[in-house]
Formats: C-alpha cells, structure tokens, sequence
C-alpha cells in the first residue's frame, strides 16, 4: 500500500560479542547509532554451568562449558526480542568472539547445522553436537611443551613471530589442538570442524559452518599472516588432517550469505539479512575505536593494554603480537599487554604519595619532563612485556642505582618508565610515531590528567578519549554495515571512509609540549638499550 511504499525500509545493525565473562549485544539504526543493548552474564544468568569469571579453572587448564555460550545466545535473543526490536529491520550481523578460544564440532553436525528446529531452544539441539564439551580458552596456560615444540621445529621464536604475528604462546589455539591430540585423540579424530569462538558463534547465525577469518586465525600459532593463508609446517606440527577441520580462512570484511532459516522463522528475520564472518574481541575493539593509520589506543587498568594499527610490513617481535587487520585487508594490527599497570601506579602512589593521588599528581608536576634522566622500571609481578621482574632504577649516567633521593623523582620515574616502555615496543612492532599520530586512552588512569599529559608528551602527540566501553560489540555492529555495503556496491569502500561521518565522538584531552618531545626521542632509545640490558643479563 502507498504507506509502506513511502516509509524507508529500517536498516539496523546487529553486533554482538562472546566475550570471557558475558555475551553482549547491541543493535545500531542508520546513523550507526545504538538503539537497542542486551547482555546474558554466564556465571549469574546461567549458574547450572558453575563457571567463575566464565571459566572453569583446573591448575593451568582454562576452559568454559561450549553449550553455556549456546544457552546464553537463546537468553539473549529473548532479551532482544524483549525490547521491542523488530528483527525484521535487521540489515547484517556479525559479531566478535574471546580470541584463541576453540569450539570442537563433532562428525555429523554438517547436516545438522542447516536443519534446526525453530520451535526449539539453540541449547537443546546443539547440546550433544561438539566431541569436546569444554572449549578450552584464553586464560589457559597448559601447553608449554607444544609452544616449545613448535618454536624449536620453527627455527626458534622470531621465526615464528614472524610467520605467524606471534612467538608461541600457551594460549593460542595451534598448541590447545596438539594438547588434544596428544592427550584425547579419540575425541579428535571424531571432531569433524575446528572453530574459534567467533567462527562458532558465526556458525550458529549462518546455518553451517563458518570461516575463520584472517584476524582472528592470526591469534592461532597456525597461520602466515603475509601469505594469509594456514602454514602447513604449523598444522602438521599440531595435528593430522588439520586444513580440511579448519576450513579456508577468508578476509575480515567477507559477508559470508543470508542469516539460517532458524533465525527467520523463530525470530522473524528478514530472509536476507546477511552474516558478516565473526573476528576476535580485540580486532572488533580496533574496528568499535574506528582506529585509522598513525593511531594507538591504550587501555590504562589493571594491566595495560596497547592497540597498534600497523600499515606496511610489520615487524612481529618476541613481545606482543600482530594480527592481520580487521577493516584493511592490506594493514596490521598490533596488540601489547603489560601487566603491571594500576596496581603498580597505585604501590608508587602509596608510598611515595601518601595514598593520595592530588600528592601523586603534585610531585609529578614539580619534576620536568626527562625527570633529570633518571629512569625507572616496576615489574612488580611477571612482566609479560618484556619478560622481567623486579624493579630497575638508573641515574642519568645510566648506571644502576638503588634508590632515587626524591619520591617526586620516583614517581615521575614510574609514570614515564611506563609510558616509555610502550613507546620503545610499539616501535619495535613497526609502529611510527610521526606527525598523524593520535593517542586514544581509556581505563581507569585515563582520568588522570598529569599522566596524560607525560603520554602526549612521550608519544609527542594529541591524546583523545572516547566511550570504548562496547568497543567490540560496535565494532561488530559497525563491520555488519560495512561488510552489507561492500557486497551491495561490489567495491571495496576503505572502512574509515565508510565511517567517516559515523564515528563515535571523540574528546581531546592533552596535547604534546613541543620542548617534551625531543627529549622523550633520546629518552626512549635509552629505556631500550637498558632494558635490553636487563633481558641480556636476566
Ligand atoms: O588473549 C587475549 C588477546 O591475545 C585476550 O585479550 C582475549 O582476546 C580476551 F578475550
């Protein structure tokens, strides 16, 4: 009728995100603006499965029950369907998944996938449908003698590093298969697909099994993040037949065909709403920051994590880890965690400043920017970048000393010794800090305006903060609406054109002193060569 005719049919998004603790969901309009969120918390929503954190902990095995992220996918379409949302005004999905996680489908689901009874919960027909019924994920850290293995075999870890984006780590999938092999190869051998938590969660909207996408694949220890394509050496080191259960990987953006008939009789989708593969949680986050060439992102909390968008050729090294990028076939992406964060700044804040951070913020505006060249390091715990403990302290002749004579010394020695070690490994990744470099910060010390200020100051660049709280679920959300567009316009649109009048809104906070900068270039080849030191000497 003439109504319909003149109403614009609705385009919503749908991203969603199986994170560690919650599944979440958000539904954005046209302007990519949210409307609609929901979120299925595993330990209080579905307590039956006893996780903690939602995981299961035994020693160093890290797991999560499968069918728990099944039955809060059902909670959570029931959520969404409580807020009104008319499913039908839903465009595309996609979606983001805890990275390095792996889902274990066992022989036969293939022609299960494509049948699911819409009158039936998700949880009750995929209940006995994967061989292992406990996804190992990333709080993992079991698999130290396949991460050896591979190393060795590799031709030692920067071989691997730069194969695959990444040395061998205990929680990337390729080692979490060996393990299986080795220690339950029956369940293998009838496990008929491998997917990450994201190509599972992919699987279930499309209706079959889905891809991995080279994102995610890049957190895997399996795959060669220059040829983008599986390396057979890594697949044969973990498991027999390995290819054919993975399936092949496709690009970031690939919008994979229409959402299952489950989704269309049962909650009313549209019949062409399209799947866009799923990612990792942190390629999503990278893509929800709408992060362009030249920017970092850190994440100032318990422990410090550094989002990197590398364009050209990488430099994957012993700490950290590049993934291909999510929203550039051609770019990279780098993450860095550093565990000693707040934690850390809250002992030196204790001690040195009475517990108080007006003091904290006080001593350090009372030293200059190069804090007379003393430099600290504070690895209270394990540091995992690099792989040090205990706490360095150099005088500007760059010889070892115990102590520092001032507590304004000391704490401007542990905010810079911070800020500089994630310029110093950032740089070793490939990442340039050049005139179009911006910093986005957010987490708990992103309030803290004098260390913001010494951020700019090392990173001689604008530092902004935006609202990354549901970065992944955006970022999922925002990918739907690029990937529909580049399968209805047949061309590739660069993402951030595409999100270029879209973009959450961003706030500058600090920007560089021009007299900091200089100092802070010699500054940081010094914290290099004496911490390389340390590692040399360790
Ligand atoms: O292991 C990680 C990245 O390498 C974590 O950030 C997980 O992606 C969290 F889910």
């Amino acid at each position: 009728d003439i109504l319909s005719e003149t109403i614009p049919r609705k385009s919503y998004f749908l991203g969603l995100d199986f994170s560690t603790q919650q599944l979440k969901a958000v539904v954005v309009d046209e302007k990519l603006e949210v409307l609609h969120e929901a979120a299925v918390n595993f330990d209080r929503n579905l307590p039956e499965y006893r996780t903690s954190g939602g995981v299961k902990k035994n020693g160093s095995t890290v797991t999560a029950p499968t069918v728990m992220w099944v039955k809060a996918l059902d909670l959570l379409m029931d959520q969404l369907k409580i807020t009104g949302l008319d499913f039908q005004d839903i465009s595309a999905i996609s979606g983001s998944g805890q990275q390095h996680g792996s889902v274990y489908w066992r022989k036969g689901v293939q022609n299960l996938l494509p049948t699911l009874d819409p009158t039936k919960f998700l949880f009750l027909q995929l209940a006995n449908c994967f061989s292992i019924q406990d996804s190992p994920v990333w709080m993992d850290s079991s698999t130290h003698s396949y991460c050896e293995t591979m190393e060795k075999k590799l031709g030692g870890p920067q071989r691997l590093a730069d194969l695959t984006g990444s040395r061998a780590y205990e929680r990337f999938t390729g080692h979490q298969i060996a393990k299986i092999v080795s220690e339950k190869a029956e369940l293998y051998f009838n496990t008929e697909r491998i997917s990450l938590v994201s190509s599972f969660a992919c699987s279930v909207f499309l209706g079959c099994y889905s891809p991995i996408d080279w994102s995610d694949a890049s957190g895997m220890n399996l795959f060669d993040i220059t040829l983008k394509d599986w390396d057979s050496q890594c697949l044969h080191m973990c498991a027999p037949d390995l290819k054919e259960k993975l399936g092949e990987p496709v690009a970031t953006h690939t919008c994979l065909g229409p959402i299952s008939n489950y989704f269309v009789e049962r909650y009313s989708f549209d019949p062409s709403c399209q799947v866009v593969v799923f990612t990792g949680d942190n390629p999503a986050s990278l893509a929800g920051m709408c992060l362009e060439p030249g920017d970092v992102a850190i994440s100032l909390g318990t422990s410090d994590t550094v989002f990197l968008w590398l364009s050209g050729k990488p430099t994957p090294s012993l700490e950290g880890h590049v993934f291909c990028n999510p929203v550039d076939p051609e770019a990279y992406m780098a993450l860095l965690c550093f565990k000693n964060g707040s934690l850390t700044r809250e002992r030196i804040r204790d001690v040195f400043a009475h517990r108080s951070w007006d003091e904290f913020d006080a001593l350090l505006a009372c030293t200059p920017p190069g804090n007379h060249g003393h430099i600290g390091m504070y690895y209270d715990e394990q540091e995992i970048t690099p792989k040090i403990q205990g706490t360095f302290r150099f005088n500007a002749f760059d010889q070892k000393v115990n102590t520092f004579e001032e507590a304004a010394t000391e704490v401007r020695a542990l905010v810079e010794g911070q800020l500089l070690a994630k310029r110093v490994h950032a740089e070793q990744l490939g990442f340039n800090i050049g005139e179009s470099c911006r910093v986005f910060v957010t987490g708990g010390a992103s309030n803290n305006r004098s260390i913001l200020q010494i951020l700019a100051d090392v990173f001689n660049a604008d530092v902004f903060t935006q609202d990354t709280a549901n970065s992944s679920c955006l970022g999922s959300a925002y990918r739907a609406a690029h990937g529909l567009a580049l399968k209805e316009s047949g061309t590739f649109i660069p993402f951030n054109e595409f999100m270029a009048n879209r973009r959450p809104n961003f706030t500058l906070l600090c920007r560089p002193r021009v007299e900091a900068a200089k100092l802070y270039d010699s500054m940081a080849a010094r914290y290099a060569t004496l911490e390389s030191s340390i590692l040399t000497h360790q």
